[in-house]
């Protein structure tokens, strides 16, 4: 609570990164952005302009129209008895999505590069994550010791080249109507040359990349661990699903509509954040001058970073800790929004996370739908005490083990 909210501005930068020198054009993007007036204008113009409630809502049909694939798929799935890799749906599923939010339609995986989007997103997350000297000795950044200026210089050509082509399709394809997507508008504050800042294609490319970078993972890997503990707890997954029937009924899909009347399913939501940030480390941040917290003395120039991990763990902070119980949130007042410090998925403060509202959207939706749609059992007669819920380590924190299950349909048509 110190440093995110009463030294909030002291410690609002980020550090120096390598990684985000060679794959945000210099650190033109928002998440690793240096605290100025550059990063100030290019948040407010993401707030107001990219993810408003009102832009967040013109993607409403098209966030329906893919997770109503998704969910025929499964139908069929379904017919055959079969596990899927819920990991890899889930993953897919957020991939399209924030694609098509971006960009306006979807790209082939082999537009970007023979790996697909996945993997190349991915390989930059963990390029950003991988603790690198040159970060801390910048004198041996030019050495490249542990070669990852190689690769971060390989990566950023491929998106480069890409994100120059979804630029020269746009200009090409000119206006298309009333839903403009995220490269749209960004394109066009570029030609008005209405911002206080300098804003030319680097700045366009640096922030598509933050935002298909923030969105993609983050939502999926949340998705994964909901599902992974419903799974593991079947009398939670039980009382979801007779909230969904209640709110929503057997004889229809959900709709977004209905998610702020699901108050289970956002306990269970904030439950698995507790146990389950994504992003545990946030991002990190660093302190623009001296400062003294709590009696310790904290130099400028000092990287700050916040374990919410450690803390959603903490015995001083949650009874039975380490028990997933959404229960607890019964009449209680935390939310995940920045307010109360010991839940802080998506940050607080200046640097917090610009997306939550839209990440809280697909996030309950996506679940909401896969379970009101579906009964969910572990493969090979697993029991859920036995699903393997290892992470893996990386700016997102994933599953280490794909999740599998079987569906079974249960909607009435
Ligand atoms: C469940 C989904 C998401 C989670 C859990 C999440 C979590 C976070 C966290 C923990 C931070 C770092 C906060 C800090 O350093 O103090 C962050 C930053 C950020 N997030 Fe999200 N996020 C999610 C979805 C999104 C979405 C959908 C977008 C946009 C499309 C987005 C855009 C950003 C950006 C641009 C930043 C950097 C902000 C800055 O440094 O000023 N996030 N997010």
């Amino acid at each position: 609570e110190q440093f995110l909210k009463t030294y909030d501005l002291v410690f609002a930068g980020r550090p120096p990164h390598e990684a985000a020198k060679y794959l945000s054009w210099d650190q033109r993007n928002l998440s690793f952005g240096t605290y100025g007036p550059y990063w100030r204008n290019m948040r407010k113009l993401c707030t107001l302009e990219l993810l408003s409630s009102l832009k967040i809502g013109s993607f409403q049909p098209m966030r329906r129209e893919e997770l109503g694939l998704l969910v025929e798929w499964l139908k069929h799935a379904a017919l055959e008895h079969v596990s899927v890799d819920l990991s890899e749906k889930v993953s897919s599923l957020s991939v399209e999505m924030s694609c098509r939010m971006v960009f306006g339609k979807k790209y082939e995986d082999k537009d970007i590069d023979e790996r697909g989007f996945k993997v190349v997103i991915q390989e930059g997350m963990k390029l950003g994550a991988i603790p690198n000297l040159g970060d801390y000795f910048p004198f041996l950044g030019v050495l490249d010791l542990q070669g990852l200026t190689r690769k971060m210089k390989a990566l950023s050509k491929v998106f480069d080249q890409f994100f120059e082509k979804v630029i020269d399709d746009h200009v090409r394809a000119g206006d298309q109507g009333p839903t403009k997507d995220i490269v749209d508008i960004m394109m066009s504050i570029m030609q008005s040359g209405g911002t206080d800042f300098q804003f030319d294609r680097r700045h366009v490319k640096a922030i598509m990349l933050d935002m298909l970078a923030a969105s993609m993972d983050t939502a999926a890997s949340s998705v994964e661990w909901i599902l992974s503990e419903l799974l593991k707890n079947p009398r939670v997954m039980k009382k979801v699903q007779k909230e969904l029937e209640e709110v929503v009924g057997l004889d229809r899909m959900v709709e977004e509509s209905d998610l702020e009347s699901l108050e289970y399913l956002d306990m269970v939501v904030k439950e698995t954040f507790r146990l389950h940030p994504v992003a545990p480390l946030l991002i990190p941040h660093y302190s623009l001058e001296d400062c003294t917290v709590d009696g310790y003395h904290i130099p400028k120039d000092a990287r700050i970073i916040i374990n919410t991990f450690a803390i959603g763990h903490d015995p001083n902070a949650w009874t039975d800790h380490e028990k997933f119980n959404p229960e607890r949130f019964v009449g209680s007042s935390i939310d995940l929004r920045g307010q109360h410090f010991q839940l802080l998925p998506f940050g607080s403060g200046r640097r917090g996370c610009p997306g939550m509202q839209l990440g809280l959207i697909m996030v309950r939706l996506i679940v909401a739908q896969l379970v009101h749609c579906f009964d969910w059992k572990l493969p090979n007669n697993m029991l859920p005490s036995e699903l393997d819920m290892t992470e893996e380590f990386s700016l997102v924190v994933t599953r280490a083990e794909h999740l599998m299950a079987v569906p079974t349909y249960r909607l009435q048509k």
